[in-house]
């Protein structure tokens, strides 16, 4: 009997046993796989991480040094590493509702082409402002894409309010100020006499002008709805709202909330972005006539000089992004990596890419026979990876359209002075949520 509860006690303790010696053993094996290192980096400062090493208005030097002395793949520590390793929930939900593909972005071509020739009219007009006209041509398209709204004229009081919102914000807006605010909130709280309350000043300001840009073309929607001898709208908001219709009531508030800010995030980041394209197109023509010269005489060759062509068929060469030439993100399997991974877009144009990189040479692009290489920057200018810019194609095709068209029609030059004699300048870039 006692032999028999001894083996019994001996079988239950060598079940136990294994048991530990499992957990153990996995434990172990967990452990092992979390020390795989970290990248190397900058040693951080005890609480603030690296965050006083970046300049909030030029923070490319920092990054250059780092990267020469580090490698391709870095590790910076800041403050509140587990609050910026996410974006905030409403900009994705946008993934889900811009359709971002090439077929779904054909839909939205002739308005693209008839906000490009309205830049010409502008243009020619009013030559100076030309920075106004690339603006109010970025604001068309996306109005009309997520709104279905139709920008009138310059001064159209729903472009006004956007603008409003949008122009002060921008400026502060680098990514490196959004991480300082939160990584010391407290700035939104000190005192207005205090110094330093100037970024929280602003912010507030922006605050409510943003959520007049929000609330404002949103309505402008829902009011079409309601009119119920509208054609049906195909915009981005119109779409989920149907779409909404289906919901259950509890989630209704929820989705349209977000929905109403997915609007608002979709202005944010094509307003900027597809100007500044335009600008630096401009600035490229002007300091390289001899290239524009060229790329009218192509354009002047397929569609001739007496019509503009409204169909048009541009190079879609974008491609999967982890296609990427340099394989630079293959590294990251042999690091843990914990966090939010920053694409260095300038380290891999500048650095990697393409020697002599401030000049424009357009001819890096195109092979011997004169077709287009496979290099094409739409591969990681729009980020990589789930987050990747959900505008992008949209973004590709209207910058492409204003471009065509502008070369097609416009010869662009320096200002004159009163001799007649091209006035020099030198470019100078803002900083923002682009530079
Ligand atoms: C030349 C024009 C544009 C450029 C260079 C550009 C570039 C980018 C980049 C680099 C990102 C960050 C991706 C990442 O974090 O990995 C981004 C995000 C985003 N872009 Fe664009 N973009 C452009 C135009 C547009 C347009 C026209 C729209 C909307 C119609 C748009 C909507 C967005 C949104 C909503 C996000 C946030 C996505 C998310 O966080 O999930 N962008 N863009």
């Amino acid at each position: 009997m006692a032999l028999a509860v001894d083996r019994h006690l001996a079988i239950l303790a060598g079940i136990s046993l294994s048991f530990v010696a499992v957990k153990a053993l996995r434990r172990f094996i967990k452990k092992r796989q979390n020390n795989a290192p970290l990248p190397p980096g900058p040693v951080p400062l005890p609480l603030l991480g690296s965050v006083l090493s970046i300049n909030a208005y030029e923070p490319w030097p920092t990054y250059t040094e780092w990267s020469a002395v580090y490698g391709d793949l870095l590790f910076v520590r800041s403050l509140d590493e587990e609050i910026t390793s996410q974006k905030p929930y409403w900009t994705s939900v946008l993934v889900l509702t811009i359709s971002s593909n090439t077929r779904a972005v054909a839909k939205f071509r002739p308005m693209q082409i008839k906000c490009a020739r309205e830049i010409i009219v502008n243009l020619v007009d009013d030559p100076q402002n030309y920075h106004d006209h690339f603006a109010t041509f970025s604001l068309s398209v996306v109005m009309s894409t997520v709104y279905d709204y139709d920008i009138g004229a310059l001064d159209d009081p729903m472009v006004q309010t956007v603008i409003k919102a949008l122009v002060p914000g921008l400026t502060v807006l680098t990514p490196e100020r959004a991480l300082l605010l939160k990584t010391f909130p407290f700035l939104l709280k000190v005192p207005d006499w205090c110094w330093g309350s100037s970024i929280k000043r602003s912010a507030r300001g922006s605050r409510e002008r943003l959520n007049a840009m929000a609330d404002i073309p949103f309505r402008y929607v829902q009011q079409h709805m309601a009119d119920s001898s509208l054609v049906a709208q195909s915009s981005m908001v119109a779409e989920n709202l149907r779409r909404m219709e289906r919901q259950e009531e509890a989630f209704k508030p929820i989705f349209e909330n977000a929905l109403n800010k997915a609007g608002t995030t979709a202005i944010i980041a094509s307003y900027e972005t597809t100007a500044a394209t335009l600008m630096v197109f401009f600035l490229a023509m002007v300091l390289y006539p001899e290239v524009q010269k060229r790329a009218q005489a192509e354009i002047d060759s397929v569609v001739g000089k007496e019509r503009l062509r409204t169909e048009h068929r541009y190079p879609t060469s974008m491609q999967s992004c982890e296609r990427l030439g340099d394989g630079s993100l293959s590294c990251l399997l042999a690091y843990h990596m914990p966090l939010r991974v920053m694409m260095y877009t300038m380290g891999i144009s500048f650095q990697k890419r393409y020697p002599d990189a401030s000049n424009f040479i357009p001819e890096r692009f195109i092979d011997s026979d004169g077709a287009l290489t496979s290099d094409d920057p739409a591969q990681y200018i729009f980020g990589l990876g789930r987050r990747i810019c959900p505008g992008r194609y949209n973004a590709d095709s209207s910058a492409w359209a204003a471009i065509a068209i502008m070369l097609a029609t416009l010869d662009i030059s320096s200002a004159k002075d009163s001799q007649g004699k091209a006035i020099n300048f030198t470019p100078k870039f803002i900083p923002g949520v682009v530079r």
